[in-house]
């Protein structure tokens, strides 16, 4: 057997030899086609499928890896759903907000759909992870021009994080999830 392991087997290894069991709750928003449901299935079974349908509504997804549990409210993200954003946020260890990098024409819809959810009272000490997906397109911004972008600094008192992924490439996806871990375990020794 190869002693190089693979990124996702070494991840896999890392998750077993965490101690405590850990259990996680999280709500992905964000606009409709921005890759919400593939960045679920992919974490949840590592498929990556082109022709998706659209949420309608939400969907739920509960998926353990060694000693993590995640269950991931996976929200439609088309205007007559954004409604229920703020409902589906409540309580949750984390908020992930997940936007198409590349499709400039609505980065403002997208950084005007985060701000009024972040000004929410209730979401306010909730972390927050968003994730330009699609950064295998041509011309998606990178973490700093999403930063700028999204004016994320006006969000410097709470807890915001930002990186530049693919769902389809699975670029960035043991980032995210150990991002994720990390706020589930900050969170129960709150
Ligand atoms: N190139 C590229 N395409 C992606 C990526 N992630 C998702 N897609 C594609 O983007 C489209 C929309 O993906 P979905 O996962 O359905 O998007 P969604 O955010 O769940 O959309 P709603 O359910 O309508 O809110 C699909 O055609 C996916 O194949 C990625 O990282 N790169
Ligand atoms: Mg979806």
């Amino acid at each position: 057997m190869s002693a190089i392991l693979s990124p996702i087997h070494s991840l896999l290894e890392w998750i077993r030899n965490l101690f405590f069991h850990e259990e996680m709750e999280l709500t992905l928003v964000g606009l409709h086609n921005s890759g919400k449901t593939t960045l679920v299935n992919v974490i949840s079974s590592g498929q990556f499928q082109e022709d998706m349908i659209p949420t309608v509504g939400f969907n739920m997804r509960k998926v353990t890896k060694g000693n993590v549990t995640m269950k991931m409210w996976d929200i439609g993200g088309q205007p007559r759903f954004r409604g229920m954003w703020e409902r589906y946020c409540r309580g949750v260890t984390a908020i992930v907000f997940v936007l198409d990098a590349a499709d400039h024409d609505r980065l403002p819809a997208a950084r005007a759909e985060l701000k009024a959810l972040l000004d929410k009272p209730l979401l306010a000490s909730i972390p927050v992870l968003v994730l330009g997906n699609k950064n295998d397109l041509e011309g998606a911004l990178d973490e700093e021009k999403l930063i700028h972008t999204l004016g994320l600094q006006q969000f410097a008192d709470r807890e915001v994080s930002c990186y530049s992924i693919s769902a389809k490439h699975r670029i960035k996806i043991e980032e995210v999830l150990k991002w994720l871990i990390d706020h589930a375990r900050s969170s129960r020794q709150a």
